[in-house]
Parts: C-alpha cells; sequence; structure tokens
C-alpha cells in the first residue's frame, strides 16, 4: 500500500489514509530519538511536535529521547570553552557535565516540552535523575592502535545506561502523557553521567520492549563509500564499514545502538531523515519509510 501523508492537507485526510497503520500500531510503544541536528529549522520542530502529538492522539504511545550536542557546543562555545569528541563520545569534564546537564536538562527538554504542549500535547520533561530513571556507570572506552596495542581511554563523566524504570515511564504513558527525556543518567552515589542520546534511546526501547526505535538525524541514512543509502545491514557489515572508516563520527553509536536495540528484543530499528517534514508520521504510516531500516530478523529483513 502507497501512502502519500505529505500531501494530506488536514488530520482528517492524515487519518483516513494511515487507519491500517494506525491499527497496526496501536497501544505500541515508538521510541522517538531526537537529535540535535535535527533540531535547526523551526518549521520542521513543529512538524516533529505536531507528529508526536497525532501518534499520542490516535492511540500509539511516543516516547521522545532527544539529544542536543550542537547544543551543548553553542554554549561552551560562547563560555569561550570547547570539548573534544571520541569516537562520537564527548570528553566530559566535571565542569563540562555542568553545562551538558543545563543544556540538555533545561533549555533542549523544556523547548522541546513545550512545542508539544503548544501542539495540544501532554508532555512531560525528565532527565535520567528523575526518580532514577536511567541508572548509569562510567563508560570504559578501549582503543587498539594500528600495531594491535590496546589503551584504556578516559572520557570523564560519560555514561552507559546500566537499568531503566519501566515503571516511571508506563505510569506516566497509561496517564496520556508523552515523556521527553534527557540524555543524563545517575549513579547510586547521585553523580551525573552524560550518555550519548542514541544509546539512550536504545536502551528505553529495550526496557519498555518498545515496537519501534526511530533516530532522527540529519542525514538521509546509513551511507557508502559512494554516498547512497544502504539499505540492509548486518553486524558484520556494520563492523566492518566501521573498520574501514565508510561510518564514523557519531553514525557510530548510532548504528550500534540501533542494532543492540533490535538484537535485545525491539521489533524494529530505523534511523531516519529528520530534515524531511512529517518525517515520524512517513515512516510509521507508509510502506516506504524514510531511512535505514534494521529488523529484528536480521536475516530475512535485509536480504
Ligand atoms: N556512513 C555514514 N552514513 C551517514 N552518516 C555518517 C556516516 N558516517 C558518519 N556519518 C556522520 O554521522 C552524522 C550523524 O551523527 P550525529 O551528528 O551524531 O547525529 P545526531 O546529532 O542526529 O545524533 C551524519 O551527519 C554524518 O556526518
Ligand atoms: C557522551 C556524549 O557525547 N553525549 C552527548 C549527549 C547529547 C547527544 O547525544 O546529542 P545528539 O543526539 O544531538 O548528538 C553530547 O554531549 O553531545
Amino acid at each position: 500500500m502507497s501512502l502519500n501523508l505529505a500531501q494530506a492537507k488536514t488530520t482528517a485526510q492524515v487519518l483516513t489514509t494511515a487507519l491500517p497503520y494506525i491499527q497496526r500500531f496501536e497501544d505500541k510503544i515508538i521510541v522517538v530519538k531526537y537529535g540535535g541536528n535535527a533540531m535547526t529549522d523551526p518549521e520542521l520542530e513543529s512538524s516533529f511536535a505536531r507528529d508526536v502529538v497525532l501518534l499520542k492522539t490516535v492511540g500509539l504511545h511516543p516516547v521522545v529521547v532527544h539529544g542536543g550536542g550542537p547544543q551543548v557546543d553553542n554554549l561552551l562555545k560562547e563560555l569561550g570553552r570547547e570539548s573534544d569528541r571520541i569516537d562520537g563520545m564527548r570528553v566530559t569534564t566535571k565542569s563540562t557535565m555542568d553545562v551538558v546537564e543545563m543544556v540538555l536538562g533545561g533549555s533542549v527538554n523544556k523547548s522541546i516540552v513545550s512545542l508539544i504542549n503548544k501542539h495540544g500535547g501532554r508532555a512531560i520533561g525528565l532527565t535520567g535523575k528523575d526518580a532514577n530513571l536511567i541508572r548509569a556507570k562510567k563508560l570504559l572506552m578501549t582503543k587498539t592502535d594500528e600495531q594491535g596495542n590496546s589503551s584504556d581511554i578516559d572520557l570523564g563523566f560519560v555514561g552507559e545506561v546500566v537499568s531503566v524504570n519501566k515503571d516511571v515511564i508506563m505510569m506516566l504513558i497509561g496517564s496520556n502523557f508523552i515523556p521527553v527525556i534527557a540524555p543524563i543518567g545517575v549513579d547510586n552515589e547521585g553523580n551525573s553521567y552524560n550518555i550519548n542520546a542514541d544509546l539512550v534511546a536504545g536502551k528505553v526501547a529495550e526496557f519498555l520492549h518498545a515496537e519501534k526505535l526511530m533516530l532522527l538525524t540529519n542525514i538521509k541514512g546509513v551511507m557508502n563509500k559512494e554516498g547512497n543509502v544502504v539499505t540492509g545491514l548486518t553486524p558484520k557489515k556494520v563492523a566492518e564499514m566501521i573498520e574501514d572508516g565508510t561510518i564514523s563520527g557519531g553514525m557510530i553509536p548510532k548504528i550500534q545502538c540501533a542494532l543492540d536495540a533490535v538484537l535485545g528484543g525491539v521489533k524494529s530499528a530505523v534511523i531516519v531523515d529528520g530534515r524531511v517534514p512529517n518525517a515520524t508520521l512517513l515512516e510509521i504510516f507508509t510502506n516506504e519509510g524514510v531511512g535505514t531500516l534494521i529488523s529484528r530478523d536480521l536475516d530475512s529483513a535485509l536480504s
């Protein structure tokens, strides 16, 4: 079935064309990761917020996990500071962590919450510290050089997800709220950790047994060396593409978490071009999709 939601002018038209898909996804959890690079155009931001509200209105359960790396960079720059990235991860000192918490848990989280609410939703903003939503521990990174020697890299207060408090999210969903989660975790001592938002989205999707994980970004999908979107990826192929440099930077944690999520039980994960108007709706309510799909049944889905 082929739909053109982009041409649907009214909510009623959208609902009519999307009905079979609505029925298929009804009552299912869709985790949408909204990357900082996708938050650059006010029109697209509104389109994203409208899509999320519409999903909730028709009976799906969107859960938003957001990034905001470029927004953190901007404030650091204004403060005359910089931070390095290693394989897409920001090296986070204690004082960088303060800025990260201020931007991700503060301005970015609240602007997404108000935009969704402005479009009629009931968004509620959380960081992983609220009700210990995201338990984290320090991320240990090991790098191997060309001679095969490994060394540990200290990324500071960069964390990985240990667990997600599913009950809190289910309670919010059940009360008709749309959770909007900033990628900050907390350990048993109350220390904050900066976690790559893709990794948080993947783990949230896994703990919630989500139907779909949608990673919105600023590129059409995963590209090969020729610049074409790759339509099927296996763990082996991904490892090769990272090894030969075809996949680099922020795409490394993104593709890794998409793979981990589907292997961990999420039905499908998709890397979606957030620059396309109504990207979220098009992905769910059409057969074409708008990015790189990775589904649980890797062999058959990706052949
Ligand atoms: N093979 C690849 N295919 C697509 N994008 C890639 C690839 N390798 C590296 N990238 C980079 O990864 C970026 C997406 O990651 P990132 O900037 O972290 O996005 P976001 O902020 O949306 O999480 C792309 O804009 C692109 O520059
Ligand atoms: C450890 C680490 O790198 N954390 C990220 C968290 C934000 C993020 O992931 O934002 P995007 O999704 O917009 O890239 C950072 O500090 O930039």
